[in-house]
């Protein structure tokens, strides 16, 4: 998760596509990159989403008609599903690319006094890759009736199916409202970012504090990456 104030840097290093200049790509590219080295296109699958959380509202980026997208929490798993949500197969680097910039594209930024082009939505990049390994090689005993004194070693490699997700939010910058001097509709705006800025603030601060309870109801924000936020609650505790 990127955060920090406003015009601090937290877009360029999670989003620099560096398409003339690898050394400028940032976190989103890079990670992609390893991804590309270590799955196989016959075999894995790389799925991307790119959303934005914008006035409590969810917004696909890439299909910005998919607006006001529900949170659903499968109440036996915990987990988070966000039905409506575009999931595009990505192809190659390229294709990557291109999906970045039509997010960008969509994104809402606006024109502050910190900083000319302030994003005003949480983005929220998800990669789901699914690998095929063969990994798993176990030796069973196969034995023979006739002949129980002549075991059998048999290899068994039992093909698993691997789901993980990366998850990479670039948070709207926080800000006072007294220095940004905000008025209007930007007001509104800051008033919702900086709710789901306090509402993780305090989410973070009951796993540094290993509170077994984390307060994720609090902004839609929250309840997005409450799977998340559990996971390192189990690595915390
Ligand atoms: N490492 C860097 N090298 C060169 N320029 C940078 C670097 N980091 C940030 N910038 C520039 O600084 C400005 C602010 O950066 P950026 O928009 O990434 O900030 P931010 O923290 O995402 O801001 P906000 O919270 O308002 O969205 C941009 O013009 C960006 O191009």
């Amino acid at each position: 998760m990127a955060y920090g104030q406003i015009g601090t840097g937290k877009t360029y290093t999670v989003g620099q596509l560096g398409k003339d200049d690898i050394s400028q790509r940032g976190m989103m590219v890079i990670a992609r990159e390893d991804i590309l080295k270590n799955t196989s296109s016959t075999f894995d699958t790389v799925e991307f989403s790119y959303l934005q959380l914008y006035l409590e509202h969810i917004q696909d980026l890439l299909v910005p008609e998919n607006n006001n997208i529900p949170i659903v929490e499968d109440s036996k798993t915990g987990e988070v599903f966000l039905p409506g949500a575009e999931v595009v197969k990505v192809r190659d680097l390229n294709h990557f690319l291109q999906l970045l910039q039509i997010g960008k594209a969509n994104r809402h930024a606006a024109n502050t006094k910190m900083n000319t082009e302030s994003s005003r939505s949480h983005a929220i990049r998800m990669i789901n890759v699914r690998k095929l390994t063969h990994g798993k090689v176990g030796n069973e005993v196969s034995t023979m009736e006739s002949d129980t004194q002549n075991d059998l070693q048999v290899d068994v490699v039992v093909p698993t199916l691997r789901k993980s997700m990366l998850l990479i939010v670039d948070l709207a910058g926080s800000e006072r409202i007294d220095k940004s001097g905000s008025e209007g509709h930007m007001l509104e705006e800051v008033k919702f970012i900086n709710l789901s800025l306090t509402s993780l603030g305090k989410c973070i601060n009951a796993l540094a504090e290993n509170n077994p309870h984390i307060p994720t109801r609090d902004s839609k924000l929250t309840r997005l990456l409450r799977d998340h936020l559990e996971v390192l609650q189990g690595l915390h505790s």
